[in-house]
């Protein structure tokens, strides 16, 4: 699903309603009925609403919506905030519409001294500003989105949280940000949504179609996308009666340390749950036994070092390498690396403590392999490419920094960020916070060397293994909950995960 800027957002209004056609208006009252159906089935009637409206389409969104709930027997009281002496013509038109309504109450409000009492079973409604919005809030809608925050009221948002900027808010006053409960979100979401600093002021997002003209949809170009099932599933490569498991490639995982042989056991496991052909698991030596028991599939390379990764094996039989889960950043270890990367010619994912030691010696940026997977979590991040205050701008350093370097940065989170070389970033929905466990991360390496090994291009292997991570995290929080979900559950439904993409 594409993420269109709130620039992008009114050309799209403005295409639909000149090509559908369909009056501004008419596209206003099916955004409203779209909303409407969403509350009546969230919170049915009677309910006692009230709903603050602005001067542009948002506030008109707020005022259609308040006269099909009166209609519906909610307790509609709606409060125009007079902020400008301009109104929109919509939202004028609406405000005509229910004017002499006697089925809901009706005020202006020109100061906050007629800020009504917002009680515990309120639903608020903010329709005070949309993606119109160009600047920080002051005055008046500053003190009425206070008084918002400030109660104990269910607040639902229109479109986006008043306030809050489709995509940077790195200069917003964020006090003066509505903190809704529920945003929907009228046909797209935007990019804030995806920021988890925004997450207090977004609540719970949901999407509501509205219809806008496909046409444009499809041609109008956009950095920013949401993966869905059927993008991921569409990506996929089909098994053939007559392949062998040469077919599906041999890769190389450099992983583990003294202390940390679990995370090859991780990363090897999962690659193996993921359609690799052949796998041969790099460790020091002491971790023989540990991986022939724990993993019989995976072959197993051994390094002359008890304990750490100082060497690999020769690279000629590889179709992709990782390296990182568990390697440890020593001194014989991070020479090895300058070695590796020098003489790796096929595409690598490249985490954990590989990425420390990159961040660690700049000059090693210059030896990436192109067509690379970095898969940092933020701290990583900040090592290899840099701070930022914030996420927007965290995502353009992103950007900039795949572009540069011709390589698939992956920055893991709850929407785990993609960013490809060509400058497309995708955001990944799948997974909860019971992800947020040891070991899972190493997972998530293990499944894309296997996609690599198999043939998917960099960029494709990043996107389906993070998709497929995130459905199995999915899956088995379903069966062993958030607070229980370990890193082995995750591989566990790397199964049903497969079958539920695919099917
Ligand atoms: N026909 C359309 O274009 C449709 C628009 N829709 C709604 O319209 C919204 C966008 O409407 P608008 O473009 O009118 O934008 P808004 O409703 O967000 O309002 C923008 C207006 O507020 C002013 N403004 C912006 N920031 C301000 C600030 N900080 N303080 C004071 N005034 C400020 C602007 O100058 C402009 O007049 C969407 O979010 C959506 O809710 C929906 O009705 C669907 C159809
Ligand atoms: N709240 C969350 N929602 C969705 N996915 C999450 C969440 N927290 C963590 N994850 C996922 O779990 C993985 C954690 O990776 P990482 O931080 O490297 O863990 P580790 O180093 O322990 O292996 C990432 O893929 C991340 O996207
Ligand atoms: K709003």
């Amino acid at each position: 699903m594409k993420i269109f800027t709130a620039r992008q957002i009114a050309e799209i209004d403005a295409y639909t309603i000149e090509h559908e056609p369909i009056s501004s208006i008419d596209l206003m009252e099916r955004a409203a009925g779209q909303i409407f159906k969403w509350i009546i089935s969230h919170f049915p009637a009677p309910q006692s609403c009230k709903v603050f409206v602005g001067p542009g389409n948002n506030g008109g969104d707020g005022l259609a919506l308040a006269r099909m709930l009166a209609d519906k027997n909610y307790a509609v009281e709606v409060f125009v905030l007079r902020i400008t002496d301009k109104i929109s013509d919509e939202a004028e038109a609406n405000l005509e519409r229910i004017r002499n309504l006697n089925t809901l109450d009706l005020y202006e409000m020109t100061s906050i001294e007629s800020m009504p009492w917002l009680f515990k079973d309120d639903i608020v409604v903010d329709a005070i500003f949309g993606s119109g919005l160009s600047r920080p809030l002051e005055e008046l809608s500053l003190d009425v989105v206070k008084a918002i925050n400030a109660s104990d009221a269910k607040v639902i948002a229109i479109d986006i949280p008043s306030g809050l900027m489709g995509e940077d808010n790195s200069k917003n006053n964020l006090r003066g940000i509505v903190r809704a409960d529920y945003t929907l979100s009228l046909q797209f979401p935007k990019l804030a949504f995806l920021f988890p600093e925004n997450a207090e002021y977004v609540g719970e997002w949901e999407v509501l179609p509205i219809g806008l003209h496909p046409e444009i949809i499809q041609t109008e170009p956009t950095a920013y996308k949401l993966l869905t099932r059927e993008f991921v599933k569409s990506l996929l490569m089909p098994r053939k009666k007559f392949d062998h498991k040469g077919t599906y490639g041999h890769g190389l995982l450099i992983s583990g340390s003294y202390g940390k042989m679990g995370a090859a056991i991780l990363a090897s496991r999962a690659s193996l749950r993921s359609g690799i052909g052949l796998l041969t698991t790099h460790i020091p030596r002491l971790g023989y036994q540990i991986m022939q028991t724990a993993v019989p599939e995976a072959m197993v390379s051994i390094d002359r070092s008890d304990i750490i990764f100082t060497e690999y094996p020769d690279l000629s039989q590889f179709k992709a390498v990782a390296i990182g889960p568990g390697i440890d950043k020593k001194q014989n270890s991070f020479k090895a690396m300058i070695d590796l990367l020098k003489e790796v010619k096929v595409p690598m994912v490249i985490d954990a403590d590989a990425i420390n030691i990159i961040g660690e010696h700049p000059e090693l940026k210059e030896e990436l392999p192109m067509g690379s997977i970095f898969t940092p979590h933020v701290k990583e991040f900040e090592r290899l490419v840099g701070k930022s205050g914030d996420s927007y701008t965290r995502n353009c350093m992103q950007r900039e920094f795949a572009k540069k370097h011709g390589l698939s940065l992956m920055l893991k989170g709850a929407y785990t960020a993609i960013c490809c070389p060509e400058g497309t970033c995708y955001f990944n929905p799948t997974g909860n916070p019971g992800m947020a466990t040891a070991g899972s991360g190493d997972v998530l390496t293990g499944i894309i060397l296997s996609l690599l090994s198999q043939g998917y291009s960099s960029h494709i292997a990043a996107i389906i293994g993070a998709y497929l991570h995130g459905l199995a995290g999915d899956l088995a929080s379903v069966d062993v909950g958030v607070e229980a979900l370990t890193a082995s559950d995750i591989i566990d439904y790397l199964p049903k995960a497969w079958l539920h993409l695919k099917k």
